[in-house]
């Protein structure tokens, strides 16, 4: 079966690749991943100057997933610009570089400066970190998310994506998606970044789980699937010369197959790689294989998108 697939004019090899901030803050982690069976890596989102980010415990995982408030710890962009620089992009696996200013100025100083290297790595823009003390997502601000946008996508003038938070209302697909069709170099949208400010209580203390933000963090992992499957099929519905990268709920082969079957082109893995490592890319490739081969399929194009309706 083929499960190679292609996003902004690169060729991944196969789908799945991390979820930007899980394996892929330092060059280790990137090493594992370009040793790993992942189709592509992503870096962490980066910010002008490295941070620490909050104070820990900022990840814990749940029976059904996890929580996360990390603040955004990175080794700031020339870190990551030097990695692109770097980078033998003979290698089969296709670099993305995930950007996360704390202003349209930061985010407008990063990219001036990937775009001035001359890179062949994708840059995506992460519209949706939900762990900044005082800073709201701009995902869920569209006058401020069209605005970065007008100001990004001249300087960019590249097929680049960005990282969007989940939404829960048919309207704000509609008006995000809106935006988006106005931007030609946009090629991707990442759904979903994790489900903001959840809180996990800890019944025997009666205390919360982690200590930034009261408690206060992302969810993510098996428990967002379904709000995940939703955002990749709304806007695989309502951006037709876009893709979308699918994320959220992966424990599997199962939870592959259905993110492709909503419009995934490609499927990121964040909790169950942070949990199991880097080897969950080969156990879960493998379970795909076996389930379109089962179904009779031979390459993704068979299925995705294919969700019927009743
Ligand atoms: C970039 C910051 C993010 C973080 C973080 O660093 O806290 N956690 C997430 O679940 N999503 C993010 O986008």
């Amino acid at each position: 079966v083929d499960l190679s697939t292609s996003i902004a004019g690169v060729h991944l090899p196969n789908l799945l690749f991390n979820a930007s901030g899980v394996c892929c803050q330092t060059t280790d982690d990137l090493k594992q991943m370009q040793d790993s069976a992942s189709g592509s890596l992503i870096t962490k989102s980066a910010t002008c100057a490295q941070r620490e980010g909050n104070p820990s415990p900022r990840y814990v995982p749940l029976p059904t997933g996890s929580i996360n408030s990390m603040g955004l710890p990175n080794e700031g962009y020339q870190y990551y610009l030097d990695y692109a620089k770097s980078y033998d992009y003979s290698s089969p696996k296709p670099l993305f570089i995930s950007l996360s200013g704390l202003s349209l100025a930061e985010n407008k100083t990063m990219c001036e400066a990937f775009v001035a290297a001359k890179l062949p790595c994708v840059l995506e823009i992460n519209f949706s970190c939900p762990n900044v003390p005082g800073k709201p997502q701009l995902g869920y601000d569209m006058e401020a998310m069209e605005a970065a946008l007008n100001t990004l996508a001249p300087i960019l003038r590249q097929p680049f994506g960005i990282k969007l938070p989940p939404y829960f209302d048919i309207a704000h697909f509609d008006a995000a998606a809106a935006i988006f069709n106005k931007f030609d170099d946009l090629a991707y949208v990442t759904c979903i970044n994790s489900v903001g400010n959840g809180l996990a209580i800890d019944f025997e203390t009666e205390t919360a789980l982690i200590k930034p933000k009261d408690g206060f963090g992302g969810l993510g992992g098996f428990m967002v699937l379904n709000t995940a499957l939703a955002n990749v099929n709304a806007f695989h519905r309502r951006l037709p010369t876009k893709k979308v990268i699918g994320v959220g709920g992966v424990t599997s082969g199962k939870e592959v197959f259905l993110h492709v079957l909503a419009g995934a082109s490609a499927v990121q893995i964040g909790t169950t790689l942070k949990e199991e490592g880097p080897a969950v890319f080969a156990r879960i490739l493998k379970e795909l294989e076996e389930i379109m081969e089962k179904k009779g399929y031979t390459s993704l194009e068979d299925f995705r998108g294919k969700v019927k309706t009743l």
